[in-house]
């Protein structure tokens, strides 16, 4: 490996972990203990919330009464598209059945969860492409009951656009509530809400936290935390289109990494002369978001050549991955840890973050090694089957009863010895594990 760090982060995603590990988990002791009541006062203490936390139909209508009807199309619009592709997502997941041995048929069949808890990030930004995201593929997938819960503004509640967005993708309820109170609500079943089955969405470092330490009693989709974003570049690629797209996606938060990985000198150094004017020209609170994830946790990586670049994109598996360079193909097919890939000039991280039809929610922190992001089939629990004739049932109980023996499973063999006597009762079976 020749990899030259032009600008190498002082800062990484498991920087400030330890602490916390530690805020969240006193939260969700705390809520777990002390119910609707706990989980208000951290509303209160970190959003200073005090009003409605489970919307109502008058509110749902008020905040859509607010929102402008250009942008309702394009909540529509976007809508349209990550439905119509979780739709042909669902169907890939096909249920199946197999004859594995004469008489013996085995199954596979999906089944949706019945309760899928949404969260929809709000803290910095209005997250309504997260509800759309969310809410959308619980619909589709089949979820009987879909809360989506977000950060409420001081005094206000949860952004309109946001409240509309759930509403209009199928939210069965919306919960003015955010953080790990949030997710604590959905998943103890407070606020007169059924239990959530699986928890999915992004959030911030807390956010990402609770649904890690809640994982196993409840499901959740992946560890989505703070954005991050890689881009590929060779000497075809713009330098000001990829400062941009740099640019644009270090706005989320102070602890959003960025990474450029070329083989073109000249392009990284034009990069990085071109990206500080860019953040200056940002709005304040973006600005000072994008300055800081510039300053502590941006790299910019000189490789010998496309297969170095490819092997370091690999190792970093970051959440959004970009290619800016020739033979689009290549890449598709050499690249492997990402959580989705925008090929080539015309498409870009905030298309898909927005209205493309894929879903924004993805795996950070390098989760995207082990997986994708979220789709249908985060919902889905794929499950067996089996059922066999006597004649079916006869080699497999044979092969079971010799197995559980000498496995020393005793009660499980003679589960099987019992089927063999009473359907085969003038057959004799060899049923030791030493014969
Ligand atoms: N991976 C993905 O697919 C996506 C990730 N994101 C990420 O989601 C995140 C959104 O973050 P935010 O804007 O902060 O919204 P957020 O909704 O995730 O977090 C806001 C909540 O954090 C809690 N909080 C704030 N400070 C706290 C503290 N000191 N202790 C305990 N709780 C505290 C508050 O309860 C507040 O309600 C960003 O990091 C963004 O990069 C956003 C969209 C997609
Ligand atoms: O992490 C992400 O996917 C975000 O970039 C999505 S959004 O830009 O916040 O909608
Ligand atoms: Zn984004």
């Amino acid at each position: 490996m020749t990899r030259e760090y032009l600008k190498k982060a002082t800062l990484t995603s498991k920087s400030d972990a330890s602490d916390v590990k530690a805020t969240v988990r006193k939260i969700l002791d705390d809520i777990e203990a002390g119910g609707d009541k706990a989980a208000m006062e951290y509303a209160a203490k970190f959003d200073q919330y005090d009003g409605n936390v489970v919307v109502t139909r008058a509110e749902i209508e008020a905040a859509a009464a607010l929102v402008p009807e250009k942008l309702k199309q394009d909540i529509q619009f976007a809508h349209d598209n990550v439905r119509r592709f979780a739709e042909a997502q669902k169907e890939t997941l096909k249920n199946i059945e197999v004859e594995v041995v004469p008489g013996l048929i085995a199954g596979q069949k999906s089944i949706p969860v019945t309760g899928a808890g949404c969260y929809v990030p709000g803290g910095r930004y209005s997250h309504i492409a997260s509800a759309i995201m969310t809410v959308t593929t619980a619909s589709v997938a089949g979820c009987k009951h879909i809360v989506a819960c977000s950060p409420p503004r001081p005094g206000v509640g949860i952004a309109p656009a946001i409240i509309y967005a759930a509403d209009l993708c199928g939210a069965d309820t919306i919960l003015a509530m955010g953080g790990v109170q949030g997710v604590a609500a959905m998943t103890f079943g407070l606020f007169g809400l059924p239990r959530a089955n699986i928890l999915v969405g992004p959030g911030n470092q807390f956010v990402a936290e609770a649904k890690r330490m809640l994982f196993g009693r409840v499901g959740i989709d992946m560890i989505a935390g703070p954005t991050d974003s890689l881009i590929l570049a060779d000497a075809t690629a713009d330098p000001m289109v990829v400062a941009t797209d740099l640019v644009g996606q270090a706005e989320h938060g102070y602890n959003s990494p960025v990474w450029l990985v070329t083989d073109n000198r000249p392009l990284a150094e034009e990069v990085m002369r071109i990206v500080p004017g860019l953040i200056d020209d940002l709005p304040e609170v973006n600005r000072d978001n994008a300055f800081a994830a510039w300053r502590d946790y941006a790299e910019v990586i000189l490789c010998a050549d496309r297969e170095e670049m490819a092997a370091t994109s690999d190792d970093y598996a970051p959440e959004h991955l970009t290619v800016q360079a020739e033979d689009l193909d290549w890449w598709l097919g050499r690249l492997s840890c990402y959580g989705s890939l925008f090929l080539g000039e015309e498409t870009t991280v905030a298309f898909g973050d927005k209205a493309a039809g894929t879903n924004h929610v993805l795996p950070t922190s390098g989760a995207a090694s082990y997986t994708g992001g979220l789709s249908v089939h985060k919902y889905m629990k794929i499950v067996t089957w089996q059922r066999a004739t006597r004649e079916g049932s006869k080699p497999v109980a044979e092969a079971t009863a010799r197995i559980s023996r000498l496995e020393g499973m005793e009660g499980h063999a003679r589960t099987a010895d019992i089927r063999l006597k009473k359907y085969f009762p003038d057959e004799t079976f060899d049923l030791t594990s030493n014969g």
